[in-house]
């Protein structure tokens, strides 16, 4: 046991990553069992597959025979005449290995990238419908990383693999059969060297398992350091931590670094072992084969197609126990898709969801306590509050009450631990999800600005809108004059997070597209967050139009756009301590009075700035 506490030593990889945590092992039968659904599509190539794996032995088996002829009855005894019929067949089945060759790459090929392509989709359609919650526990880039490298590696296990090992046997059991049928006793002793290529394979994989496991992980921290330092380019250079970020992406390289070494150094030991197995079969085989020939036994073109047979079968024995390995290297990385595939979405719709025409918009919290996941505090306790259709309902309180918080509930992001949301007076957890999200359209906090042209920003909130609907959404939203003023108009491309716009720019392209979305409720979250004062004044506008005739919920700690709203609710610490309209609560003199005084002297409150 000893030596093998030594090749683990050799293996042993760099401190542990903390950037991205292991997926828990799954057996090989069971990743097996988990992917085989993936390859539905593909199956009925796998008939010609197997066809064209069982043909081409056979072809080179045939090309062989035809080389013992040769030795035999051409070369041996110098007679020139059998070559007639040898040399045609000869060509005849080099072009029959090339046609079946091409037509075998062409199958697998495309067996092995349809099955990558359903189930690269189908992971991406997992993890786009997991809920909010998990996008704030997981790394982005690791999930990247999982997506595109890890998915690639569970083809071979599958596929590739799969067919790879059918030719193999399929080549073993040739090259046997033609072996026993030349000569038994040199094919016995050939044989006998076989399971010591087993015992060598087995003692390797679990070591390459090991390696190839962490080799998967570092390359997860790996994408996920990069996303986050560049997609946070602009505050890792405000605060010069780009040697930090270097440093944090090196040491991960570094890991992965010792992960390819502790594998490479497996696969070097192992190659010279399994070398010097077959070296010695090959002797042994070469010393009786010699004598068998002086004895007359054996004629020199069976010696030398036994021998080159020989190096045939090995060929196999060595491509199936390193298809053990390659394996074992893959299953780390089916590991990590099926973590991923077992994440369940926090947010589920029932079997029966009930489907919603035109929601009305009637708005409805009925006691809603929530905790975020892993936090030990109440975000919202005990919150009620009743919103009718058309009417506009201000949430206020200062940082941290949890407004926004109410707002992902009210989208359905995450489901209340106690009481209910309801939309025209139906619980959401009994809705079709795609229905609530259909009813509400949002304008965020942060400006939600897609990689793209300002039409397909607009567009975004109906995808089937027509050109004069975009148009006269942008007018509405006072965006059309700015837009028209813009080098390519409407196709001017706007830059990952609207970068080549002002912040009141963006603000009106998403009062564009929530206009053009329709829906009977609006959701307002600080839609003036980070605007100055006269663009805050400039966004009224189009917002008062934006909110006729819907249920709106405005969300701000600034008090602006609330004071004429239906009424007013002010949070604290989660918790509704008053409600009531502008002028009721100010003459109370309550939270609400003081949260007004004090924006009346930081002058947040635009004067005017009031709702109609
Ligand atoms: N994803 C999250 N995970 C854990 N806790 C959270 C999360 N989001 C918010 N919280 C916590 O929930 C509470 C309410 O936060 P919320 O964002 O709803 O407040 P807010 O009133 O909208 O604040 P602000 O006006 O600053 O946006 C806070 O204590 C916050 O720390």
């Amino acid at each position: 046991m000893a030596h093998v506490s030594r090749l683990r030593r050799l293996v042993s990889v760099a401190e542990p990553s903390d950037v991205v945590a292991a997926a828990p092992p799954v057996p090989p039968l069971a990743v097996f069992r988990r992917f085989w659904p993936y390859t539905r599509g593909g199956r009925r190539w796998f008939v010609p597959v197997a066809l064209f794996t069982l043909i081409g032995p056979g072809l080179d088996a045939a090309e062989l025979w035809l080389f013992k002829i040769l030795v035999d009855d051409v070369l041996v005894p110098r007679d020139i005449g059998p070559l007639r019929w040898i040399a045609p067949t000869y060509l005849g089945l080099v072009v029959g290995s090339g046609v079946l060759g091409f037509a075998d790459d062409m199958t697998s090929t495309w067996v092995g990238e349809h099955f990558l392509l359903t189930l690269r989709s189908d992971v991406f359609r997992h993890v786009q419908g997991l809920s909010l919650g998990f996008f704030e526990r997981r790394r982005l880039g690791d999930v990247l990383s999982r997506l595109t490298g890890d998915v690639d590696a569970v083809e071979t296990f599958l596929l590739s693999g799969v067919t790879d090992a059918l030719s193999y046997v399929v080549r073993l059991g040739v090259f046997l059969g033609l072996l026993l049928a030349l000569q038994w006793e040199l094919t016995l002793l050939a044989l006998v060297l076989v399971p010591l290529f087993w015992a060598a394979a087995r003692h390797f994989s679990g070591l390459v398992k090991d390696a190839s496991r962490e080799r998967r992980l570092r390359s997860g921290s790996i994408g996920a350091v990069a996303e986050e330092a560049l997609g946070n380019v602009a505050l890792v250079q405000a605060y010069n931590r780009q040697d930090r970020e270097q440093r944090r992406f090196e040491r991960e390289n570094t890991g992965r670094l010792r992960a390819a070494m502790a594998s490479a150094r497996i696969h070097a030991v192992y190659a010279p072992v399994v070398e010097l197995i077959e070296v010695c079969g090959v002797l042994a085989v070469l010393a009786l084969g010699t004598w068998k020939l002086s004895q007359g036994q054996l004629t020199l073109g069976g010696l030398l197609v036994f021998l080159a047979l020989i190096g045939k079968l090995y060929g196999p024995v060595r491509g199936l126990s390193r298809l053990g390995t390659a394996f074992y290297a893959a299953s780390a990385s089916a590991e990590r898709i099926i973590e991923l595939l077992d994440q369940r979405p926090q947010v589920v719709e029932p079997a029966a969801a009930r489907r919603l025409g035109r929601a009305r918009g009637e708005v409805e919290f009925d006691g809603v306590s929530f905790r975020y996941p892993g936090t030990s505090s109440w975000a919202l306790s005990e919150v009620s509050f009743h919103v009718a259709p058309g009417e506009t309902l201000a949430l206020v309180g200062a940082s941290g009450a949890g407004k926004s918080t109410a707002a992902g509930l009210l989208l359905r992001f995450y489901d209340p631990d106690r009481g209910s949301v309801r939309l025209d007076g139906t619980d959401l957890r009994e809705l079709c999800l795609a229905d609530v999200r259909d009813s509400v359209a949002v304008v965020l906090q942060e400006t939600l600005v897609l990689h793209g042209t300002v039409r397909e920003n607009i567009a975004y909130g109906r995808p089937e809108a027509t050109e004069a609907e975009i148009v006269a959404a942008a007018r509405a939203a006072d965006a059309h004059e700015f837009v028209e003023a813009l080098p390519q108009g409407y196709d001017t491309p706007v830059g990952r997070h609207g970068r080549a716009l002002s912040g009141g720019q963006c603000q009106r392209l998403a009062v564009a597209r929530a206009m053009i979305r329709d829906a009977p409720v609006l959701l307002l979250d600080e839609p003036t967050t980070g605007l100055d004062m006269s663009s805050g004044l400039r966004i009224m506008d189009p917002l008062r139009r934006l909110m006729a005739g819907r249920t709106t919920v405005v969300i701000s700690h600034n008090l602006l756009t609330v004071r004429d709203a239906t009424r007013i609710v002010v949070l604290d610490h989660g918790r509704v301590v008053e409600s009531g309209t502008h002028a009721g609560l100010l003459a109370r003199d309550g939270p609400y009075a003081r949260l007004h005084r004090l924006n009346a002297l930081t002058g947040s409150a635009p004067p005017g700035a009031v709702l109609s």
